[in-house]
Formats: structure tokens, sequence, C-alpha cells
């Protein structure tokens, strides 16, 4: 792997006493991936980001990059940032008002001669999509177009990897997604390998190849979106990911495979079902998604409506059963059902998600 993290640590504050910020986090990149660090805020992600910058020394555990050794609790390696040929981008652009776009891009190649310069800044600014606006002010731009060129700046030094701490998180919600896709083409393009930190799923979704779950310091899970969404490691991850709620389910054996009885009814022909002997009793809660349920007027099982969000195609409804316990469902929009109506529903479910009974 070309960038490896052996179980990390961080921590602020003297030797053996602060609070740990990281705690054995591992994961890997390939040459050319890009991976999304993501959780709530304070999880860690910044400080494990900085941790592979070489701007914070690891508590534990040791840091590699295209196989160098970069970080090592235990030799005591500690490779400068510098010396990394690691580049950063970070939320607030830091760009350089009084110098020009170009200058900008150029400003970290002082060391090549002239015309190599240039062509270097041409190329990145042609990559970006900026090669109009070369002679402008950086506050003559859009704050989008303002962090194209940082991305540009930073990728013009050719760093072997890119590190990217929530670079679209003052932009507009709308224009976050899209220049999440813009810039991941951009890096595919040239084939970087990129480590990004953000708190938008979308946005991870958007721009990683591989995501990992942060909680509390732990990295809970490391893996693509799909397996995230329909494997989430832990109960966490199950409900940080995407919509959805925990019910109380029982496994049962079945001739034709386990089954899993809930309050919206028996849960068959799921994929990776556990079997009852996996939790005492075969007693467990389900991660039910808002796609797992659907609306059906036939269904003998009812809900009543007590919340509904619009969506544009699609509500997101918050239903109760009358047993009590909570569902959800994206429910099509032309379905426009009133709030404290009883709809029915089913269960539709391909892969199972079950973790151990919590009262
Ligand atoms: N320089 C520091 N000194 C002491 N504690 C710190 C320092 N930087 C971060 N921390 C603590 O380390 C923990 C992790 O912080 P970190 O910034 O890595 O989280 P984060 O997930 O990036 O959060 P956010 O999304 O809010 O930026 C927090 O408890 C934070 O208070």
């Amino acid at each position: 792997m070309f960038l490896q993290l052996d179980r990390v640590s961080v921590a602020y504050g003297r030797p053996g006493q602060g609070k740990a910020a990281v705690s054995a986090a591992s994961l890997s990149l390939g040459r050319g991936q890009i991976g999304v660090l993501i959780g709530p805020s304070g999880c860690g992600k910044t400080s494990l980001l900085r941790a592979v910058a070489g701007l914070e020394r690891v508590a534990a555990g040791a840091v590699r990059l295209g196989g160098e050794l970069l970080s090592d609790h235990a030799s005591g390696v500690n490779v400068p940032p510098e010396h990394r040929g690691i580049g950063m981008v970070f939320q607030d652009y830091a760009l350089f008002p009084h110098l020009s776009v170009a200058d900008n891009i150029g400003f970290g190649l002082a060391h090549l001669p002239r015309r190599e310069r240039d062509t270097r800044v041409a190329e990145m600014l042609d990559l970006v999509g900026l090669a109009h606006a070369a002679k402008r002010a950086p506050h003559q731009l859009s704050g989008g177009q303002q962090q194209r060129i940082a991305l540009a700046r930073a990728l013009a030094r050719r760093p072997r990897l890119l590190l990217l701490d929530e670079p679209f998180s003052s932009l507009d919600v709308d224009l976050r997604e899209r220049l999440a896709h813009d810039v991941r083409a951009i890096l595919k393009q040239i084939d970087a390998t990129a480590l990004f930190v953000t708190h938008d799923q979308l946005e991870a979704f958007a721009i990683g190849d591989l995501i990992g779950v942060m909680q509390h310091g732990q990295l809970d899970q490391w893996d693509d979106a799909y397996a995230l969404y329909h494997r989430p490691a832990t109960r966490f991850v199950a409900g940080f990911i995407g919509h959805g709620v925990f019910t109380p389910g029982q496994i049962v054996a079945h001739p034709g495979g386990p089954r899993v009885r809930t309050a919206v009814g028996e849960l068959a022909d799921v994929d990776e079902c556990l079997l009852p002997e996996a939790y005492p009793g075969g007693a467990c809660d389900v991660l039910l998604r808002a796609d797992d349920i659907v609306h059906d007027d036939e269904a003998t099982v009812k809900a009543c409506i007590e919340r509904k969000a619009f969506r544009g195609s699609e509500f997101l409804y918050t239903l109760r059963l009358a047993t009590g316990e909570q569902v959800l469902a994206h429910v099509p929009s032309h379905h426009d059902h009133q709030l404290g109506e009883w709809i029915g529903i089913r269960p539709q479910v391909d892969h199972v998600v079950t973790f151990p009974r919590e009262n």
C-alpha cells in the first residue's frame, strides 16, 4: 500500500499524560486512491491528518508513505513536514491576496528555472479550468474558484500525497457537492493520492474511494461507501451513515436460511444474516434503513405518520407502529399523506444488519 497507517495514536499535552485525540487508527491507501475521514466534531479527524503531515508527533504507531517510514513511535523516527513530500489544502484557501492567481500557483516553485515554472503553472491552470483567470487577483474569483487555485498551488509541487482539511466547508451546500465531484475528477486525471477530512457525508461519498468513520478518536471502519452503508462494522457507523433506526429483532432458524422477526414483519431472503446462535436467544437489534421500508396500501402492518420531510423526489417519513416502534421510510413524493394518517408498510431488506440487543 502507498500510504499506510499502523495503529497511529495522537495525544496532546505532556507525553503519557494527555488524553488521546486519536487511538490506534489503522488505514491504507493505494497509489492514486482518494480516502476520506468523516465523523462528528472533535472525533480526531484533523489530528490524524496532522500526524500524517508530520505536524503532530505520533504518540504510538507508524506512518509509511511509498514504503518510507515517516513517523514511528517505537524507533523515534519523525521526518519533518517539509521533507515528507506532502501537500496540504485547508478550508480557508490561504491564498496571497497581493499575488495574481498565476503567482499564487507558482509560489512554491521558486527553485525551478523560470520557463519550467511558467509551464508548470500553465499546466495547473488548465487542470483546474482557470487558465482565463491567470492574471486576476484571488478576491476577483468566487469561493469555489479560489479553492481550485489552492488545489492547483498544492499540486504544482507534485506532492506524493495531498491532504485536504474540510476544503469545501466555507462554500454553499450545492456548490460543495459539485466541487467535490470536480476535485475528484482533477485528482483522478493526474493519478494523485489524497486524504480528505470532512463532516459532510454527501461530500465523502462524492469524493472518496475509501471512507473512514471516526468517533471519540477511534477509526470504527475504513471501507468503501457501499460497505459502510450496507455492512456497517459498528452501531455508531450504522447510525452515522444514512437514515435508519434500530428495532428489536429475533433471529429464527428456517429451512431456507435464517429469518429475522421484527415489528414490521419477518425479514426473509436476506443476505448475510447471522445464525440465531450469534446472540443470546437470537435476540438482537436490527438496522432498518429508510429505503428498507416500502409504503404499500395492501400491507397488513400499518404505521402512523409522525413527521415528514420533503426531499424533492421523495418524502422521508417518520412512522410509529401501533406496537410503539419507530421506523423511517423513503416514499415517492406523489404519495403526499397527512401527519397522523395511518399507511401500510412492509419491509424490503436485502442486507440485514444486526447488533447485540441494547435496551
Ligand atoms: N492543539 C491541541 N491541543 C489540545 N487538544 C487538542 C488540540 N487540537 C485538538 N485537540 C483535541 O483533540 C480532539 C480531536 O480534535 P480534532 O480537531 O482532531 O477533531 P476533528 O474531528 O477534526 O474536529 P472538527 O471536525 O471539529 O474539526 C478534540 O478533543 C480537541 O479538543
